[in-house]
């Protein structure tokens, strides 16, 4: 694949998660780059057609660049729990409903990781809790051209959810060979092991 190189300068951020945002954000941080969120912008949110991680950032990105006409980045991203033959996945967001708290609009996380454990215990003591976190970004530019860059982050779920920091799922998963939640561990910690930096890795190494 030819990787175009990515100009400091405008990038839009194609996602109106806040958590996301923040990590893309700092992620971002060191390389110049100066981003816009999809939010700032008023960007519509497209509706997430694909069945693959790759399909979904893909209608992000290109749906913030052809809105923008500036460079976009989007992550599509989920949870893959084994014993649950890798659910949610690719629908990793939807089993989060829509809610409001405190006058925002958000999603019940905590219903979420509840669906996800009531699951796990239906099969017993002695369920395989072995789950990871996977990350897809899509950077497509103004022409057309796009291009993918996928991460993982092995670990396993524990319940209850322990810790506030981070968003989603976080309070569940304890990432491989550590003993916290990513909900417990320092932003920078988890930028340093996550899926989503993984995936950060592989785009720097293509696009910077
Ligand atoms: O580091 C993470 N820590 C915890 N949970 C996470 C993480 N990474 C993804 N997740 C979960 C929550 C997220 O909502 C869903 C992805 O769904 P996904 O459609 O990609 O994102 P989204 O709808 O929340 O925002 P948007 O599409 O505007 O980027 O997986
Ligand atoms: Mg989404």
């Amino acid at each position: 694949m030819t990787h175009r190189k990515l100009a400091p300068g405008r990038l839009v951020i194609a996602s109106h998660n806040a958590g996301k945002v923040r990590e893309i954000r700092a992620l971002l941080a060191s390389f110049g780059i100066d981003p816009v969120s999809a939010g700032d912008l008023g960007l519509p949110e497209p509706e997430e057609t694909g069945t693959t991680f790759r399909d979904n950032a893909l209608v992000k990105a290109h749906a913030s660049t052809a809105a923008s006409g500036l460079p976009a980045l989007a992550d599509d991203s989920g949870l893959e729990v084994a014993a649950l033959g890798g659910r949610p996945g690719v629908y990793t967001a939807d089993w989060a409903e829509r809610q409001w708290f405190e006058g925002e609009k958000g999603r019940d996380w905590y219903m979420a990781m509840g669906k996800v454990e009531g699951l796990l215990a239906e099969q017993g003591p002695d369920v395989d809790r072995s789950a990871a976190f996977v990350c897809t970004l899509a950077l497509a530019w103004p022409d057309g051209h796009a291009e993918v860059f996928e991460g993982r982050a092995a670990g396993s779920l524990t319940w209850p959810p322990r810790g506030t920091l981070g968003f989603g799922y976080d309070p569940v998963f304890i990432p491989a060979g550590k003993s916290l939640t990513y909900a417990e561990i320092d932003p920078a910690e988890k930028h340093a092991i996550s899926h989503r930096a993984d995936a950060f890795a592989k785009l720097v190494a293509g696009v910077f």
